[in-house]
């Protein structure tokens, strides 16, 4: 098995049915957003919860914008990691195709805040996303919507996927 079909095979039996609560797998190891291997990454942790996905995230020193200010793009990031979640619940693969994201206030380095993300509706192959980032005073600091455009696994296969060790 090539180094792609290792990682493909891995998905696939990642996108089996997940109970409400249950902690979600990362999508690999070195996943920017999720993967535990990744010395950049946020390393977020999600769970189902209903129909949406939530997490408890804070970030670090290595996501400063302006000073104690998360910057906007790992903000993004972990956004677009959540809705990479969700995907388990929709029960398959696709990827990112629109990213809007609403900064409604400063999100601060070593702050923990509430993730949430769902799918608000599907057409097709699009599936419209919302999240939001909520601080532990109720404060909405982020909301996002998203499009992705659902693919099957061989649309990673294409793109030359790496190996799970790399
Ligand atoms: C396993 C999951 C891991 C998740 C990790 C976290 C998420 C990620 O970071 S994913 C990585 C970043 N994203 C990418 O690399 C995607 C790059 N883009 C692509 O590969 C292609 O554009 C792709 C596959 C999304 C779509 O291409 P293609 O199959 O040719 O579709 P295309 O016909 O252009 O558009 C599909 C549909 O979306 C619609 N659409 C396109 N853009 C938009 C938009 N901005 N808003 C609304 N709809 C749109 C099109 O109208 C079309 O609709 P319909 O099917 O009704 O005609």
């Amino acid at each position: 098995m090539t180094d792609a079909e290792a990682l493909l095979a891995t998905w696939e039996q990642k996108f089996r049915p997940h109970p409400d609560g249950a902690d979600l797998p990362a999508h690999h190891n070195h996943c920017l957003g999720c993967g535990p291997d990744n010395p950049h990454g946020h390393r977020l942790q999600a769970r189902r919860h209903g129909d949406s996905v939530v997490a408890s995230h804070s970030f670090d020193g290595r996501h400063v914008g302006a000073p104690g200010i998360v910057h906007g793009g790992a903000v993004a990031t972990v956004i677009d990691d959540l809705y990479g979640f969700l995907l388990y619940l929709v029960g398959t693969p696709a990827v990112t195709r629109r990213l809007t994201v609403d900064y409604l206030a400063p999100v601060l380095i070593g702050t923990t805040y509430r993730l949430e993300g769902s799918v608000t509706s599907r057409e097709g192959r699009k599936l419209f996303v919302a999240a939001s980032l909520t601080a532990s005073d109720g404060r909405s600091v982020a909301t996002s919507t998203a499009v992705f455009v659902t693919v099957g696994v061989d649309h990673f296969g294409r793109c030359g996927a790496p190996s799970v060790d790399d």
